[in-house]
């Protein structure tokens, strides 16, 4: 507990600082001010946060939120059919289980055990979060944290901008959750994935639901042009974590962004430690100090830690670019920005082009077969993880309203569940457990719609990085097609992409996007013309299969 008293001490200090530095501010008619520059400065300088709340209030906060992220990062179950075995972790064990495992009990027994260790418990510690932060909210001037969250923002009709988009994409969504619903019902039967109804969500590869990527061999749509599996080669050409870090970086500074630092790689931690127990989820950091920035995550050699180390370094080359702004402008344009970095390097890293061009792939066979292929798996990462990305926020702007009360906490998440994502509980939930307690950014107070904004803007990103690289023609788009370009080396395409990560949050976010693709407002049309060839095949195969689209909120038997 030495650590977390330190923790504790470090930020109450700078609680303390930044109340400081707060006072000074409110002092001036910054209001009033006719520089933009400093008048966006003082805004900026203005919200406090969690550090208003009076001292001890402060540390029951910080004490709130690093028990339930404690509990979080320790639970461990037992395997399945063996109760001698009882040190499964999320990372690696309970991770790689619900990604290969097809066993269907062995699924529920994991998926249940998790939310076993990861909700009672934390439940009560969650009640006292939520009253905290909505007075550090208040104390902020906002009405409650949702208000205070959604400033980041700064959007007045944010909300509806999201929900239009969602609108938008939704029937895409539909499409996908039908397809696979039918090749898990022929898997699994019919007694476990029913015709009409949700899919039970343990099924899925992953433990929230989020991403189906794991499951991808089950709806393939040309097996006999059977993609190769990216993991099989990791492993083959003997990557060690390490190697898939400088691979990343080689990517990066292929497009003329920049190296990691000495201290990046002297400070990281990018392995599991085995004497002790880290919060393995994956996160990148600024020191502030323009030299020492650090990745720590748990990282195993396969395909999603791969693209996840892509990710994580994307974090990592924005501190670098802003690191000269003033302190109060080291931020994304808006989270969102933050978010989709590095996630547009990775959607020109997966592209079979780019892993034959590394070696990661024997060469491919270009086909409208192998094509179909591709894009499925990505839609099974991408447009399914949009309605997860939506209802996580959406629940807890909710919680934060109090229009969802305490005693409806977990009944609503699964209406949530049920009706964006359409997937249901493995086993008989109630109001003893507490199923959003089994995510890390709800125990670690991490907003998470700016995933949902960044799932939006990487495809605006890349069609506008793809067309400066000469890899993408808006006029003539069959010719190269949006999802086969490959930013590698492109140092045009870099430049661009550097003048938007050099602004930090010096400009409202629309003037960002502008600098990069020309408009202001997020826009689902280049993710949807990105994956308009699967989208159509969806939509016909499932009217061929008959395949009901959509599910029942009811269903026979069921609560
Ligand atoms: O959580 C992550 C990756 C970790 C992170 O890089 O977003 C990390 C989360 C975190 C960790 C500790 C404290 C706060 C947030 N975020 C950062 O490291 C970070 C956040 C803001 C600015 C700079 C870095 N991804 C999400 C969503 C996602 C993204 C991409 C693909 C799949 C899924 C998830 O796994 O559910
Ligand atoms: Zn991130």
């Amino acid at each position: 507990m030495l650590f977390s008293r330190l923790q504790l001490a470090v930020s109450g200090e700078f609680a303390k600082f930044s109340k400081g530095q707060w006072l000074e501010t409110v002092k001036f008619q910054w209001r009033t001010f006719k520089d933009p520059n400093l008048k966006r400065q003082f805004k900026q300088l203005s919200v406090l946060g969690t550090a208003a709340l009076p001292e001890d209030k402060y540390e029951k906060y910080e004490k709130t939120v690093a028990d339930m992220e404690s509990i979080y990062s320790k639970a461990k179950i037992c395997a399945y059919n063996n109760s001698e075995k009882c040190d499964l972790s999320l990372e690696p064990e309970m991770t790689e289980i619900l990604a290969n495992s097809r066993n269907e009990a062995e699924l529920k027994h994991i998926w249940t055990e998790w939310r076993k260790q990861t909700g009672a418990t934390i439940r009560p510690l969650y009640n006292d979060y939520v009253k905290l932060l909505n007075e550090a909210a208040r104390l902020n001037n906002f009405t409650d944290a949702a208000e205070y969250w959604l400033n980041s923002y700064d959007t007045p009709d944010f909300k509806e901008q999201v929900a239009e988009l969602w609108k938008q994409l939704r029937p895409f969504y539909l499409e996908v959750h039908a397809y696979m619903r039918r090749k898990l019902r022929e898997k699994y039967g019919e007694s476990i994935v029913s015709k009409r109804g949700p899919i039970p969500a343990h099924l899925l590869g992953n433990m929230w639901a989020q991403t189906w990527g794991n499951i991808a061999e089950l709806g393939i749509p040309y097996p006999d042009v059977k993609p190769e599996d990216i993991t099989k080669y990791l492993v083959q050409q003997k990557f060690t974590p390490l190697k898939m870090f400088k691979t990343a970086e080689e990517f990066f500074t292929s497009i003329n962004l920049s190296p990691m630092t000495e201290e990046f790689w002297k400070y990281s931690v990018i392995e599991k430690p085995k004497d002790r127990d880290i919060v393995c989820h994956a996160s990148a950091w600024d020191f502030y100090n323009g030299r020492d920035f650090r990745i720590k995550q748990c990282t195993e050699v396969s395909e999603e830690d791969f693209v996840t180390v892509h990710h994580e370094m994307g974090h990592i080359e924005y501190y670098m670019q802003y690191k000269d702004q003033p302190f109060i402008y080291r931020e994304g344009a808006n989270p969102g920005f933050h978010e989709a970095i590095g996630d547009v390097i990775a959607l020109s890293v997966i592209t079979p082009k780019h892993l034959s061009r590394i070696g990661l792939l024997p060469n491919v066979t270009q086909s409208k077969e192998a094509d179909l292929n591709y894009l499925m798996k990505v839609a099974l990462d991408k447009i399914v993880f949009l309605p997860f990305g939506y209802l996580m926020d959406l629940w807890r702007w909710q919680v934060f309203k109090g229009t969802i009360p305490e005693k409806d906490y977990n009944c609503e998440w699964w209406k949530l569940r049920l009706n964006y994502q359409g997937v249901k509980p493995p086993t008989v939930r109630s109001e003893k457990d507490f199923d959003p307690a089994a995510k890390y950014h709800i125990v670690s107070s991490t907003p998470y719609i700016r995933y949902f904004v960044s799932f939006i803007l990487q495809f605006q990103f890349h069609e506008a990085l793809c067309t400066r690289a000469g890899e993408f023609d808006p006029n003539n788009p069959s010719e190269k097609p949006l999802h086969q370009c490959d930013i590698y080396q492109s140092k045009e395409a870099g430049n661009l992409l550097k003048t938007v990560l050099e602004m930090g949050s010096s400009k409202p976010w629309p003037d960002a996007l502008e600098v990069i693709t020309g408009q202001r407002n997020m826009d689902a049309g280049p993710l949807l013309s990105y994956f308009a060839p699967i989208h159509n095949w969806l939509k016909e195969e499932n009217k061929k299969s008959g395949e009901y689209v959509g599910w029942e909120s009811t269903e026979k038997g069921d609560i």
